[in-house]
């Protein structure tokens, strides 16, 4: 069976000329949706994806380019299509996710109270793979991003790394790549300044030849095309185009 991923975008939370990071997974028979964004629709919209199209949606941690068009895709599917969408999210998000982010633009007295009332939540658990959609399984990785906040990465169909926002975790990369059969990586990448709660390019170009070869970078700055020459073997994922995860799988990238 053949996976794709199209990235709705590859930007950084304050990247203007990009899209949020938000990727879609389609195996041919259901789609996966990875985090929705405050621009996820529009995005959506343009790549001519209608929001009932998508199986299921996966939330990697409560950031604005990672939840903030939740609120929009709930009421749409709710409202305009009369169904609650599968929201897949693991159980120490949905706290904070429905209190803290979804209950000021969605609660509705008798009606919506919580994040059941307007999604079909799968709740995950971290570290076991789980069939989402028919043709992707998903297992959830803890990784750290901000102190305090809970964020998972995703080893999809045992060979596809993808990070959620996270710092630099080497020993991760080399245990999936050596231990797990792990054949890509897609990785978010800070271009400069410190990686405080984010991963540097300085950092993954320290990695062994062999890790950096399969690694391709999202989740960048506006100026990304000024660091083309300098990110190595490792190249820059473009937004809305289709790759078969098998076409992310060969060496040669450049
Ligand atoms: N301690 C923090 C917290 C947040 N940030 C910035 O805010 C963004 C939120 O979305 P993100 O994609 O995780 O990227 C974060 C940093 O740019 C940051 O730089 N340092
Ligand atoms: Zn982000
Ligand atoms: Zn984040």
């Amino acid at each position: 069976m053949s996976l794709t991923i199209q990235m709705l975008g590859t930007g950084s939370a304050f990247a203007k000329n990009y899209y949020n990071n938000n990727a879609l997974l389609d195996s041919g028979e259901g789609k996966l949706l990875i985090d929705c964004g405050t621009t996820a629709s529009l995005a959506l919209h343009q790549m001519g994806v209608p929001l009932p199209e998508i199986d299921a949606i996966l939330i990697t941690h409560i950031h604005a380019d990672h939840v903030g068009g939740l609120e929009e895709f709930g009421f749409q599917m709710n409202i305009l299509h009369g169904r609650k969408p599968v929201l897949c999210i693991a159980e120490p998000l949905i706290h904070p996710l429905w209190e803290n982010t979804l209950k000021g633009g969605m609660s509705q007295q008798g009606m919506i109270g919580k994040l059941e009332d307007v999604f079909e939540v799968n709740v995950l658990t971290p570290g076991e793979p789980t069939s989402l959609v028919s043709g992707i399984e998903v297992e959830l990785i803890p990784t750290r991003h901000i102190p305090g906040k809970d964020s998972y990465s995703l080893f999809i169909n045992d060979r596809l790394f993808y990070s959620a926002d996270m710092t630099f975790d080497p020993d991760l990369l080399n245990q999936l790549v050596h231990e797990r059969g792990c054949r890509s990586i897609l990785h978010e990448v800070q271009l400069q300044g410190a990686g405080e709660v984010h991963t540097t390019l300085d950092e993954l170009l320290s990695l062994p030849i062999q890790l950096q070869e399969r690694i391709r970078l999202m989740h960048y700055s506006d100026d990304m095309e000024q660091f083309k020459e300098k990110a190595g073997v490792m190249s820059f994922l473009e937004q809305q185009r289709v790759y078969n995860i098998v076409e992310l799988e060969r060496t040669e990238q450049k």
